[in-house]
């Protein structure tokens, strides 16, 4: 299997960087776009990237700029690692510079406002024709850029959906570049149930910081795995994805580390919120990539195109959407009708609580 020699990263952030780190390291030729001069200078001069990636070393050789064209006029392939909300700008800048045989791969996780688009969906948009796939899984960027061991899932689309070349190939020949003695991709022809799992555990991570900032135990976070993986599930398969997708590194494997790590960007967010701390004080007030917390809406919008209901996630979308208390919101979750695991067994038994109200969460808040 061919790898490819000259991979091109666009997104100076930490997973761009981490994936920049992979790719040289496993001796390919790298180029990454930054968009901020002192992140190029420093990835060039010192080969690190100290505002994302504070620590740590990276391998030298990384050839960061800010010219577009000098990234990615001699890709064989390109990483699109910027936050979801500007995928569909990237794949544009992605289409006007690469060369037409090279594919895209996206590695942010959310689903497109507005359209429900998939982020390769919004890539198939923006770059009609070009072979499209996605790396997802259970990857913090600052363990795979310390070299940590990581293993990852690399899909593609298939060739019904219109490519030009041998896409399945694609994913494959990915796999060959990135790999090295801590990086282990697998492949998968389930874009759609890999690029769910990576869209939806960002929310369902919201809900279990949430939880456990609030002091609800560890109980509650592993009914929350649970059930969300079963919401993952549902909408990858009304989809058209494959159930057994959530069984893997893309599903199960990013959902568990999302969701009980404070590493997590997404998971810290709901822990603060569930801590009391206001929305425009998380984080302290500094911007942080939270994509579940956008994608709390963009899911729920999609299920309900589909008639499906995503009860945790719509109690994710009260809160940050809507501004619902969390008390509230959980009570609302928690007084559901009883009904069956799996949902196959049709049985639904009202909640014995009248009503949410009377399930009294908002007094073991903080
Ligand atoms: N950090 C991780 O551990 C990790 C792991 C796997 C996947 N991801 C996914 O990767 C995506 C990027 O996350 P990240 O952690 O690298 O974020 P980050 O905040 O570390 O970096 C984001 C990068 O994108 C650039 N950027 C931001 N907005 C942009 C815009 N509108 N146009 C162009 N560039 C823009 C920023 O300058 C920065 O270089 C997210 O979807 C995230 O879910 C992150
Ligand atoms: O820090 P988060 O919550 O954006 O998660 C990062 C990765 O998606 C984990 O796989």
């Amino acid at each position: 299997m061919l790898a490819y020699d000259r991979v091109a990263v666009i997104g100076g952030g930490a997973w761009g960087t981490a994936l920049a780190a992979v790719a040289r390291r496993a001796g390919r030729d790298v180029s990454l776009l930054a968009r901020r001069e002192d992140i190029v200078a420093e990835l060039r001069d010192e080969a690190r990237n100290s505002a994302y990636l504070p620590d740590i070393a990276l391998p030298e050789g990384i050839g960061a700029t800010t010219d577009p064209e000098e990234a990615l006029a001699d890709a064989q392939v390109v990483l699109i690692v910027t936050p979801s909300r500007s995928i569909r700008a990237m794949s544009e800048l992605a289409a006007a510079h690469a060369p037409a045989d090279a594919p895209f791969f996206i590695c942010a996780k959310g689903i497109e406002a507005g359209t429900g688009l998939l982020m390769t969906g919004i890539a198939a948009d923006a770059a009609p024709g070009r072979v499209l796939g996605a790396v997802s899984g259970p990857t913090f960027a600052v363990e795979t850029a310390a070299e940590h061991p990581t293993a990852v899932t690399i899909a593609c689309t298939s060739a019904a959906d219109g490519a030009t070349a041998m896409p399945d190939i694609a994913a494959a020949r990915l796999a060959a570049t990135l790999t090295t003695d801590s990086f282990r991709p697998y492949v998968s022809d389930d874009l759609i149930g890999v690029e769910i799992g990576g869209a939806v555990k960002n929310v369902i991570a919201i809900a279990c910081g949430i939880l456990a900032g609030a002091g609800f135990g560890e109980n509650v976070r592993a009914a929350l795995i649970t059930r969300g993986l079963a919401e993952i599930k549902e909408l990858a398969v009304v989809l058209g994805g494959r159930r057994e997708t959530v069984t893997g590194l893309s599903g199960i494997g990013d959902l568990m580390l999302t969701c009980s790590s404070t590493k997590s960007r997404n998971f810290s967010y709901g822990a603060q919120r569930g801590q009391g701390i206001a929305e425009d004080q998380v984080f302290g007030g500094k911007p942080v990539v939270v994509e579940g917390r956008e994608n709390a809406t963009t899911v729920t919008d999609l299920a309900r195109r589909h008639n499906l209901h995503m009860p945790i996630c719509e109690m994710v979308r009260s809160i940050v959407a809507d501004g619902q208390p969390i008390g509230e919101a959980f009570a609302a979750y928690w007084a559901a009708p009883i009904e069956a695991e799996p949902r196959a067994l049709d049985i639904s038994i009202a909640h014995p609580a009248e009503t949410e109200a009377q399930i009294r969460f908002e007094e073991l808040l903080p």
